[in-house]
C-alpha cells in the first residue's frame, strides 16, 4: 500500500560559508531559486500530503514577496527554523499530520536531487524504515595533524551522506526524543540520531551531483549539472506552469 509521505525542507541556516548578500538557498540557479528547485522535488509527488519550509525568520519577507503565491499554490506551509539545522526539523515534526508514514527530510540547498532519487529513497526506506543517499568516497583521504599528515585514511567503506534522508515517521519522533542524550557537534544529519538509537539505515547508493550548494564556486557546479540532464517533457498543464511561473 502507498505510504503517506511528507517532506520537510529545511532552508533556515545562514549560509556562513557561502557569505554574500543574498543567502544561498534564494540564489538563481539556472533561472530558478535553489530552495524552489528543492521544493519541486517532492510538490509535484502523489505520496506527498504535505512540505514544510523551514526559513528563517528574518527571511520572512523575501520569501512572501517573492515567492509567497506559488507556495500557497502548491500547498507548502512555511515555518519558522531554529538555530541549529536538528532544531529547524525537530519544530517541523510538531507541525506534521498523523496520517504521515513517511518523513523525507531534505537541504533546501540540494536541488540537483532527481525524481528518481526521491522515489528510490522513499521505496527504500518503505522496506527498511530508513534509508539515505550516499556516494562513494572518491578523493584520498588523509588525516592531519599539527600541519604533517597523520595517516592515510582506508576510504573502502566510507560514503558521503546526501539528503532526502527517509524515515519512518514513529522512528523520525523516536531519535529526536534522544537527542537531548547526543552530542549536539555530531548531529549533522538526521541519520546519526536513526543510527544512535541502533537502527539500521540502508544506502541508496548515487553519486556526486546531488552536490549541496555550500560555497559560492558550487552554483556554477550545479548549473552545469542541470544543464547536463535532459528537460523533463511536459505532462499536462501543471508541467509548464510550473516552468514559467516561479
Ligand atoms: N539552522 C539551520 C541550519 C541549516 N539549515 C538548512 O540545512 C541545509 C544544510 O545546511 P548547510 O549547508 O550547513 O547550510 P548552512 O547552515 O546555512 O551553511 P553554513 O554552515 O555555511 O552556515 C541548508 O539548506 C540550510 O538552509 C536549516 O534549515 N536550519
Ligand atoms: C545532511 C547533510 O546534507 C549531510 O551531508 C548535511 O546538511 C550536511 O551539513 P554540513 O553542515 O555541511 O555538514
Amino acid at each position: 500500500m502507498p505510504k503517506n509521505v511528507a517532506a520537510i525542507v529545511c532552508a533556515a541556516g545562514p549560509g556562513t560559508r557561502f557569505g554574500g548578500k543574498r543567502k544561498k538557498q534564494f540564489v538563481d540557479v539556472n533561472g530558478r531559486a535553489v530552495f524552489v528547485r528543492s521544493i519541486e522535488l517532492f510538490a509535484n509527488r502523489d505520496d506527498v500530503r504535505q512540505v514544510l519550509l523551514g526559513i528563517s525568520k528574518e527571511d520572512e519577507e523575501i520569501v512572501d514577496v517573492k515567492w509567497g503565491a506559488n507556495l500557497k499554490f502548491f500547498g507548502v506551509k512555511t515555518f519558522f527554523g531554529g538555530g541549529e539545522r536538528f532544531d529547524t526539523i525537530r519544530t517541523a515534526l510538531e507541525l506534521l499530520g498523523d496520517d504521515i508514514d513517511l518523513i523525507a527530510v531534505h537541504d533546501a540547498c540540494r536541488c540537483c536531487a532527481t525524481e528518481q532519487l526521491v522515489s528510490e529513497v522513499i521505496a527504500a526506506a518503505a522496506r527498511s524504515g530508513a534509508a539515505i543517499p550516499a556516494c562513494p568516497v572518491t578523493a584520498t583521504l588523509k588525516e592531519a595533524k599539527d600541519g604533517v599528515i597523520a595517516r592515510t585514511v582506508d576510504r573502502a567503506n566510507l560514503v558521503e551522506a546526501q539528503t532526502p534522508q527517509v524515515f519512518e515517521a514513529a522512528l523520525l519522533r523516536k531519535a529526536y526524543d534522544n537527542l537531548a542524550n547526543l552530542d549536539p557537534a555530531q548531529v549533522t544529519d538526521d541519520a546519526f540520531l536513526v543510527e544512535a538509537l541502533g537502527h539500521e539505515v540502508s544506502i541508496v547508493r548515487t553519486d556526486s551531483s546531488n552536490i549541496k550548494i555550500t560555497v559560492p564556486s558550487d552554483v556554477p557546479i550545479a548549473e552545469a549539472i542541470l544543464k547536463s540532464r535532459p528537460k523533463p517533457k511536459p505532462e499536462g498543464p501543471i508541467g509548464p506552469y510550473i516552468e514559467a511561473q516561479w
